[in-house]
């Protein structure tokens, strides 16, 4: 293998001679001479050394800030350096989960890049005065080192170092903490921060694999996020921005929430919690937007709840309504600086197509319906996802994941009833659950019977009153056939909301 020690000895010959050259100079020659006879010595050495060096500092700037570039190529090297150096330094590195490998000081290695061959080595430069000090020495700097023959310096500037940075930037994106981002200011006070986003780290373990539901349409829903997540070339082939809007919709506990976490894990992605009801106006919802990163979900949970995202068009009925009762100025000027409909469409088709890539926008909804068509329609949320009741093939996933049971000959029984029942997966695992230490296999399924018969026989003696209440109206004459709809909707816990339509 080249070496850079290999390397020199190569050049070192004439080096060595311009070398000894150079040291009679600084010796004997009087210093006036010297300046002048110095630097065409060291032209000179330009013209017989063929090896450019380019030198990454650890540091930059006066304030001595991190350098972007010497990360990304530490980031790239410890992928190399783990396999081919001898000398490695093992540190957990900031924002990484995993134990970082890296070259060690004076340890060097090399790198191919089409035709071309490279060097890299990692020095220190130490402080000119030692000090005595209680503390750990940190004026220590360190530089990264390439160097690489003169007629590969077009693949090296114009290919390489593009290469190493773009290759940095996947590894950087495995080893990091992903982290969950809230704009919700109870979770401090943005003041004094750069960015109106807090974080913690994301550690949520679900997987598609934990997910209860058709595994088609998980499959198609997992090959969709990975065609959009390698789609870099076509998303610029067809001249779109690399974004992907997901409408996940269905009753409370059916495994929205659980499914973005799912997409996260899955792509390796951030999440953006955006708390609509936490953002006073539009202009706050493009700060909030120009302050997210790439490789990320942005997720508006429970949308419907957020804002009066159905009352914003305008409605003409409304409209005559206003006339008759003006508005106050001071209550206008508040409802004004609301994020409205168009603040929020423009999020996601505006701005929000313009800056950053590989981005995904999630909406969350119970209620559908209720959404203005503008919103969801494709080319924003382009993917719609119903979440629904629990059926045999996803009672068959939770049954592996919180038992670890493939079959049973309770199995059949379950089968039948599931699929006549309305049971959202967080009960179906609720029940499934084991709830003493010396469980087993059948307690458990037989208390997903005990309720998924409770519920049928709920959900039946719930459609006799209906139909009894509704038998009676239309007696009276007061309801016509079709009108109960518009008088409330049904809740999860039995109750009725009603429905401003
Ligand atoms: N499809 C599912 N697969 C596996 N687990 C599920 C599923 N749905 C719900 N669960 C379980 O139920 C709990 C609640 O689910 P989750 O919060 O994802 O539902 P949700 O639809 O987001 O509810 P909400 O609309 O109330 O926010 C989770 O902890 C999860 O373990």
């Amino acid at each position: 293998m080249w070496t850079l020690g290999g390397l020199w000895m190569g050049v070192g010959t004439s080096v060595g001679s311009i070398m000894f050259l150079y040291t009679m100079i600084q010796q004997f020659v009087p210093h006036q001479l010297r300046h002048y006879m110095v630097k065409y010595l060291r032209r000179l050495m330009g013209y017989t050394n063929p090896y450019i060096q380019i030198s990454i500092d650890e540091f930059t700037g006066e304030r001595l800030k991190l350098s972007e570039a010497y990360t990304s190529i530490e980031a790239y090297l410890s992928s190399k350096t783990s396999k081919m150096a001898k000398r490695l330094k093992a540190q957990v590195g900031k924002d990484s989960k995993n134990l970082v490998l890296s070259m060690d000081e004076y340890e060097e290695m090399t790198d191919e890049f089409q035709e071309a061959k490279l060097w890299w080595s990692l020095s220190k430069t130490t402080p000119k005065t030692q000090q005595f000090s209680f503390y750990p020495v940190s004026d220590e700097k360190r530089y990264l080192t390439l160097q690489f023959h003169r007629r590969h310096r077009e693949i090296v500037t114009g290919l390489y170092l593009n290469h190493v940075i773009e290759e940095s930037k996947a590894i950087m994106v495995q080893n990091r903490q992903r982290k969950l981002y809230t704009n919700n200011p109870s979770h401090g006070y943005y003041g004094y921060r750069r960015t109106p986003w807090s974080h913690v780290v994301f550690d949520h373990p679900g997987t598609f694999d934990h997910l209860a539901m058709d595994p088609a349409k998980k499959k198609e829903i997992v090959d969709d996020l990975i065609t959009f997540s390698s789609g870099k070339e076509y998303y610029a082939k067809i001249g779109k921005p690399w974004k992907r809007g997901y409408l996940l919709y269905g009753p409370p506990g059916t495994g929205k929430s659980t499914m973005i976490a799912a997409m996260a894990n899955l792509l390796n992605y951030d999440i953006y919690d955006l708390e609509l009801t936490a953002v006073k106006e539009n202009s706050e919802l493009r700060k909030l937007l120009g302050a997210t990163s790439n490789k990320s979900i942005i997720v508006i949970e429970d949308i419907d709840c957020s804002l009066d995202l159905t009352g914003q068009r305008k409605d003409k009925n409304k409209e005559e309504a206003k006339e008759e009762n003006p508005i106050p100025e001071k209550a206008k000027e508040e409802k004004e600086s609301k994020v409205t409909l168009s603040g929020l469409l423009n999020f996601i088709d505006g701005l929000w197509s313009a800056c950053g890539k590989e981005r995904l926008i999630v909406f969350t909804t119970n209620y559908v319906e209720k959404l203005d068509p503008a919103l969801i329609r494709r080319g924003r949320m382009d993917k719609h996802i119903e979440m629904a009741y629990c059926g045999f093939e996803g009672f068959k996933i939770l049954a592996k994941n919180y038992l670890d049971l493939d079959s049973h000959y309770l199995f059949e029984t379950i089968k039948n009833l599931i699929d006549e029942t309305q049971m959202i997966p967080a009960d179906v695992a609720e029940n499934l659950m084991p709830k003493t230490i010396n469980w087993d296999f059948e307690t458990c399924l037989k208390n997903l019977i005990q309720a998924l018969g409770k519920a049928k026989e709920d959900a039946r003696l719930k459609a006799e009153e209906e139909a009894k209440e509704k038998e009676i109206l239309n007696k009276s004459g007061e309801v016509k056939e079709g009108d109960l709809s518009t008088k409330g909707e049904t809740k999860e816990d039995g109750t009725t909301r009603s429905i401003d339509k």
